[in-house]
């Protein structure tokens, strides 16, 4: 039949047509909006309703954004004004003020026992709306210990949004299940403890270039007193570590790699800005274009690398030309266990068999993303964190200069008070029970690590003091709750670089403490936030006192600063 162009609908497809095209598209309309309304109006409601039969309240749901408005408010208000007084550590009414106030309203506790609420135990569990999803704020140890560890199959890590995954990267962090544990088997042996110390030389020499460079300042201003902001300082320290520690040998190649991962993560953090207009980040905007070509960059020279550390596997002997080289070779890199899991190393390969598909190159691109972002900032905030407690704590700065083992706890009750990662969170894979409680399916559980680490009735009432002796019989004895500490996290997800990070802590303060005295700035306000991580709001100036010069050499070997009881496996 011939089409003609004045052909009516009727003449083309029959008169049905005429009224079943717009009846299916009005029932789609329709069933989309019912869907959307049972997303954004009658799940949420169900579920507060649920959770209201068992005890569990909290702010009440708002159409669509949930408590984001309120949270955002109580946030912003918090961060408005600093620290009073200046000295005080209990900084959780600040960091998390969303938590502490809704706590303070709705936080219960529901005992199995009695079948009742308490008002007693640790009255921290209460339901907030992240948007249209569930939020259970859990602080109970006890819960802690089931989401965590004894019940840890029934929850899942949250899956970030896909703009906060290209900062972290589809790495270790975000994997999950048979890829995840093959990740992990693998990758573990570069942070025992024996392998790390091989890199103490190099992390060492690092740190002495850099309070050189502090004496020198110190110096040029008539060999007083100099102020520093170490936050920036300590970035090179962390980012140089990482670098040793993902690329080992090929460092000078990983440095460019992890250049051109510097620049992208900014990019990734202007994008973040448009999280709001829905598809942005497909758009070819110049920035986004830009980004586009860097993740080319990054892959292509990471592919070239990976050719070069194949072919070099063959020919292991050239390498050991120096001492150090010869560390630096024997040093077990992320990149070469990749390598090796991915069966091209040259040799056999050493990853235990498993059923996972091997590593490719783009899962190694993404856990140079994920390395380069867990481990740079979180280990900068810890020794920021440090230094400016030291500062206020002349006490036991002394102390540690004269007994370098008490670094330790001296870290360790920086983490409880400041711990860089503020919260985490996990998502109820089926619906499951939590320490009696039934909690469905789809619900996000936040677990605040700060506000445990500064409950009194974990740590007692002396909980916002900075109080490093509470350490001295190791973490076990800290607190009579063994979960009350977690700033690495707990179980079979725990933080894999936490040997990484302390040994750089330590030999950065230890260095540091051998070379000056320091107190914070008359400029340094003391104003915790959380931007991803806490952050000190108005930056960390310390005025640091060169004291007499000496020769820092002998503490990169100082390997009894390491051989802490405290020193966990990352397996
Ligand atoms: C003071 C420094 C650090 C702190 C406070 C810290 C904190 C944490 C926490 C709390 C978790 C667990 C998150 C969760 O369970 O949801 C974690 C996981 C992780 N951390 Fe760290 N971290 C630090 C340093 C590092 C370093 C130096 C690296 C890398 C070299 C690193 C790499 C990772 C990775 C890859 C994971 C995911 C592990 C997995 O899921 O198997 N972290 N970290």
């Amino acid at each position: 039949m011939d089409r003609g162009a004045g052909e009516t609908v009727d003449e083309m497809w029959g008169w049905p047509w005429r009224w079943l095209l717009p009846l299916a598209v009005t029932a789609l309309c329709m069933v989309a909006g019912f869907k959307l309304l049972h997303i954004l109006w009658w799940n949420p409601r169900r579920i507060e309703k649920h959770f209201a039969r068992q005890g569990i309240r909290g702010p009440p749901y708002r159409f669509f954004i949930g408590n984001l408005r309120e949270m955002v408010g109580l946030m912003l208000e918090a961060s408005s004004t600093p620290m009073v007084p200046q000295s005080s550590h209990n900084i959780l009414p600040r960091v998390l003020s969303f938590y502490h106030h809704w706590k303070k309203i709705y936080g219960t506790f529901f005992s199995e026992a009695s079948k009742h609420i308490c008002a007693s135990r640790y009255s921290s569990t209460f339901l907030l709306w992240f948007g249209p999803t569930a939020r259970l704020a859990v602080a109970d140890p006890d819960l802690i210990r089931e989401i965590f560890v004894s019940r840890a199959e029934f929850f899942d890590r949250y899956e970030s949004h896909p703009l906060v995954r290209k900062l972290e990267g589809d790495g270790l962090v975000s994997l999950r299940g048979e890829k995840w544990a093959h990740h992990r088997r693998v990758l573990t042996p570069t942070f025992h403890m024996d392998n790390l110390k091989l890199l103490i030389p190099m992390i060492g020499k690092t740190v002495v270039e850099m309070v050189d460079k502090w004496t020198a300042m110190s110096s040029a201003a008539g060999g007083g007193e100099v102020e520093i902001d170490v936050a920036d300082w300590f970035q090179g320290v962390t980012e140089d570590a990482i670098t040793r520690t993902a690329f080992g040998r090929s460092y000078d190649d990983g440095k460019a790699v992890f250049r051109l991962q510097a620049k992208q993560m900014v990019f990734a953090a202007e994008a973040f800005r448009m999280v709001l207009v829905p598809g942005y980040r497909f758009l070819p905007t110049k920035k986004n274009t830009s980004s586009w070509k860097l993740d080319m960059d990054i892959h292509r020279t990471l592919v070239q690398l990976i050719g070069q550390r194949r072919k070099e596997a063959t020919i292991v002997s050239e390498v050991n030309k120096t001492e150090s080289a010869a560390a630096a070779t024997a040093v077990k890199d992320l990149l070469g266990l990749m390598i090796n899991a991915t069966g091209g190393g040259g040799r056999r390969s050493t990853a235990p068999s498993t059923t996972a598909s091997p590593i490719s190159v783009t899962d190694i691109v993404e856990e140079c993303k994920t390395f380069f972002f867990a481990g740079k900032q979180t280990t900068t905030n810890l020794l920021t964190w440090t230094t400016v407690l030291l500062g206020m704590h002349p006490e036991w700065q002394d102390r540690a200069r004269h007994e370098v083992l008490l670094l330790g706890m001296i870290l360790n009750e920086t983490m409880r008070l400041y711990p860089p990662a503020v919260a985490t969170i996990r998502r109820a894979k089926t619906d499951v029970q939590l320490g009696g409680l039934n909690i469905p399916q789809g619900t996000e559980l936040l677990i605040p690590i700060m506000a445990v680490h500064h409950d009194t009735r974990l740590w007692g009432s002396d909980a916002a003091q900075f109080n490093p002796g509470r350490f001295a019989e190791g973490v076990a004895r800290a607190s009579q709750y063994p979960t009350a500490f977690i700033p690495f996290g707990l179980g079979a997800r725990m933080c894999i670089g936490q040997n990484l990070a302390l040994l750089e802590a330590r030999l950065t303060l230890a260095l540091i403490l051998q070379r000056f005295t320091f107190r914070p700035s008359p400029a340094y306000v003391h104003a915790p936030t959380v931007l991803m991580l806490l952050y000190p709001q108005y930056g960390a100036p310390i005025l640091f006192r060169p004291l007499a010069p000496s020769s820092s050499a002998d503490v990169c070997n100082a390997g009894h600063l390491f051989a802490s009881r405290e020193t966990r496996s990352p397996s």
